[in-house]
């Protein structure tokens, strides 16, 4: 038997919708610099710059520090841990700079996979032990808005029942508890690339598991215009032999949305999950210009597609600043223009624009 007592005052709900439409205002996207020590070591691996903190810093103070039309593009920042409590060379804050500029400020708030025995390798996410204590602290350290990654995989028999059911729930326990703390809770149920499947076994497994997370996330008596979901694009397996166009993938991404996430959600902000930042960028565009109904803004939360070139730029060199901030500007611009469908692929995109991102299993 269904109950009602009301999760949110109506006031908490006002603050949350209206978080959740400032950062995907006007074509508006996601800068996802939320990468663990892990990852960012990994990124780090390619340009040959040792991973430690000072080097973080330095690589995400050029970005932060970009010029401020930078708000023009770009609505929020998702931060790591470290990131919320670093400073720049001048002694200020990186959560200040952004929020001076009228970026929204947000914070990864899952901490890594756990195993589901009996599955083939599938995982659930942790994190939800302590989550309210560290939402409120988040808050009141400036941050509003959360991110939360569960990972899925298209293999034999995968992802499971229960694979889905599991980070469902606890994607949607997530929410309601970022939601308690006035945190926006961005949703992120990612199917990998992973697999040499066609873009409509892509589509058939997006479906489920986004049907699922909706049906969770009401379960939760979570306020939905007080959301964002971060979806995967519908596309084929990595290693799939057919390719398709970004037309094929935009028809194929928003049936899957358009069968399964409720207009009252405010945006849908996709991840790059891999793909060249040319074709992040082409494909968000095409999205855009889909001929079905589109009642979401349909925007961008990319981590590589948005920080690759720039990364290349700069190469751990100080010397390199201005041509890292105009990468990323470039980048950030491209999405922007993308997300109102108004992209047009100039012809002079660099080397490391067009080259894939994909990382096998990128599961933290
Ligand atoms: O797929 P992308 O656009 O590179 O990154 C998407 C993302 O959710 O995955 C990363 C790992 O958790 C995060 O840094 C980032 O926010």
């Amino acid at each position: 038997m269904a109950h009602r007592f009301p999760a949110l005052t109506s006031e908490q709900k006002k603050e949350l919708s209206e978080i959740a439409q400032r950062i995907v205002a006007n074509g508006k996207g996601i800068l996802a610099a939320d990468e663990s020590v892990g990852t960012m070591g990994n990124r780090l691996q390619r340009i040959k710059v040792e991973n430690t903190e000072e080097n973080r810093r330095q690589f995400r103070e050029i970005l932060f520090t970009v010029d401020n039309s930078i708000n023009q593009s770009i609505g929020g920042v998702i931060l790591f841990h470290e990131t919320l409590y670093q400073k720049d060379s001048q002694g200020k804050l990186f959560r200040n700079i952004l929020k001076e500029k009228g970026i929204v400020v947000g914070i990864k708030l899952d901490q890594g996979g756990a195993p589901l025995a009996g599955t083939n390798k599938e995982t659930t996410i942790q994190g939800l032990d302590g989550l309210s204590e560290r939402c409120a602290q988040y808050k009141k350290d400036g941050a509003d808005f959360g991110k939360w990654r569960a990972v899925l995989r298209i293999d034999n028999q995968c992802p499971s029942n229960l694979a889905i059911q599991e980070n469902a729930n606890a994607l949607a326990r997530y929410a309601s508890i970022c939601q308690q703390n006035g945190l926006v809770p961005i949703v992120e149920p990612e199917v990998l690339p992973d697999g040499d499947h066609d873009m409509e076994h892509c589509q058939y497994v997006t479906e489920k598991v986004l049907a699922a997370v909706y049906k969770a996330l009401n379960d939760h008596h979570v306020y939905l215009e007080g959301t964002l979901l971060k979806p995967n694009m519908v596309t084929a397996g990595h290693a799939c032999t057919k390719k398709y166009m970004p037309e094929q993938v935009a028809m194929a991404t928003v049936t899957a949305l358009h069968r399964t996430v409720p207009a009252a959600v405010p945006g849908i902000c996709f991840l790059s999950g891999g793909m060249s930042e040319e074709d992040a960028t082409l494909n968000l565009n095409a999205i855009n210009l889909c001929p079905l109904p589109k009642p979401w803004k349909l925007s961008f939360s990319y981590g590589r597609a948005l920080q690759a070139s720039a990364l290349a730029a700069w190469g751990g060199k100080a010397a390199n600043k201005k041509a890292t901030q105009e990468a990323f500007m470039k980048r950030a611009l491209a999405n922007c223009q993308a997300a109102k469908g108004q992209y047009v692929h100039s012809g002079s995109s660099g080397a490391a624009s067009t080259q894939s991102l994909f990382t096998a299993c990128y599961s933290y």
